[in-house]
């Protein structure tokens, strides 16, 4: 056991401490504390909190420090608030750019209105919960109250499932959305179903009330099509789609997009999804919007049709990381807005800067692909208009960002002669 102080937080909620001269990281301690814990490697168990941090107070949760959902709970809201907005100064500052940023945008909500639960199956019984931060071992939760009220139920509708599907002995991740007809169920790991554990899974699905059960993406039960509400347009969900964690978040973020790129004739929207931006920027702008999942593309463009009132929407299934709009593609919009998965968009990032594009829009989830992305636009003569962090993931190490970057004509002429 060592006695070590905290000095900081680190990125992924922990506290760091020295060792001599090796780092060590103990989750749950916070900056300024003394605490004893036992160290392997440059990890440590916290085992007493010797000296408390006056920022420290109670967790809202009983299972904060086993359930590994929520990294740093028992933080002052200032401090917290401060440190997920450094987490996105420091990722840019790593890559040489000291740029403003924001004040962190609280986006909670009503709670997050998706939600992943894990089961391992222990001699014919299922264990459904949360998986312990850097373990496989599950923690088996009676509720999360970071989830909206409308996933109360998702807990014993998921534990019924795995139970159904206990004897097969393989884990399941078992993906609960809650949408505007109920709760929608994707199940995963388990492989094809037998017929009996088909008709079991279907009961299941009527005695919790689910919209939808899906299996690996493929349907299970249907008793009602899932929908989701994008702005003033309702789109039905496919299974296993991406959706902005929290409908404040989602807002919040689409606000910023629909706020930087007013003015626009035409804009572009890579990363579509479903239609979170593209769906609302129609109300402004023709858009064209382009993602790797057709069935998202698909529902954004079902959506689209059924509403009245929109600019010409244009979905495109393309595979950006592989072929990413090219800089002569991207020279035909006014703005361009990019949300990526967690990798960020390299590929895309370097055919904006080559582009005469004269107005990006990054949205991301992750602060580190995100720094890397903005310094190739503003290597390229961009410059950042607002950077703003969204907490959609309250006590969770993670952060989307949105952030505007603009050029000048001089900039865009200077491209458009290089492009010929
Ligand atoms: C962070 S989500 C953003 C979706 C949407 N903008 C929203 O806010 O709901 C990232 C999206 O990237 C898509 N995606 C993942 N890999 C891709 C690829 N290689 N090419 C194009 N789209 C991809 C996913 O299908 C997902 O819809």
């Amino acid at each position: 056991m060592k006695r070590l102080v905290i000095h900081r937080l680190g990125h992924r909620g922990e506290g760091v401490a020295r060792d001599g001269d090796a780092r060590v990281f103990v989750p749950y301690a916070l900056a300024g504390e003394t605490v004893l814990a036992e160290i392997d490697g440059e990890q440590a168990r916290l085992a007493e909190i010797v000296a408390a941090s006056p920022d420290r107070i109670a967790p809202i949760c009983p299972h904060y420090a086993d359930c590994g959902g929520c990294a740093v709970q028992a933080l002052r809201d200032e401090p917290y608030r401060a440190w997920k907005r450094g987490l996105v100064e420091t990722a840019l500052k790593n890559v040489g750019l000291s740029l403003a940023v924001d004040p962190l945008v609280d986006a909670q909500g009503a709670g997050r209105r998706r939600v992943t639960f894990h089961a391992r199956m222990d001699q014919g019984a299922a264990r459904v919960g949360f998986m312990a931060a850097r373990s496989h071992k599950i923690v088996e939760i009676e509720a999360c109250p970071l989830l909206v009220p409308e996933l109360s139920g998702a807990l014993p509708a998921a534990r019924a499932l795995a139970q159904i599907l206990s004897a097969r002995g393989k884990p399941l991740d078992i993906a609960v959305t809650a949408t505007l007809d109920g709760m929608d169920v994707d199940l995963r790991g388990a492989g094809p179903l037998e017929e009996h554990e088909r008709r079991a899974l279907i009961g299941a699905a009527e005695a919790h009330d689910l919209a939808r059960l899906t299996n690996h993406g493929r349907l299970v039960a249907l008793r009602r099509t899932p929908r989701v509400a994008v702005g003033r347009v309702q789109v039905e969900l496919p299974p296993g789609a991406f959706l902005q964690a929290t409908a404040v978040g989602e807002e919040a973020l689409a606000a910023r997009v629909l706020e930087a790129t007013r003015g626009a004739k035409h804009v572009a929207d890579l990363f579509c999804g479903v239609g979170a931006f593209a769906l609302r920027l129609a109300e402004q702008s023709r858009v064209a919007a382009y993602d790797s999942a057709a069935p998202a593309v698909d529902a954004m463009g079902a959506a689209a049709r059924a509403a009245s009132g929109l600019k010409p929407l244009a979905g495109e299934v393309r595979d950006l990381f592989a072929r990413p709009l090219t800089a002569a593609e991207l020279s035909a919009f006014d703005a361009v807005v990019f949300d990526p998965p967690r990798a960020g968009a390299l590929a895309q990032a370097k055919e904006i800067a080559q582009s005469t594009a004269p107005l990006a829009v990054a949205v991301s989830c992750n602060a580190q692909s995100f720094a890397r992305d903005a310094a190739v636009l503003v290597n390229a003569g961009f410059r950042a208009q607002r950077i703003t962090p969204v907490d959609q993931f309250r006590y969770a190490p993670h952060v989307e960002i949105v952030a505007a970057f603009s050029r000048s004509s001089s900039q865009k002429k200077a491209k458009r002669s290089l492009l010929g």
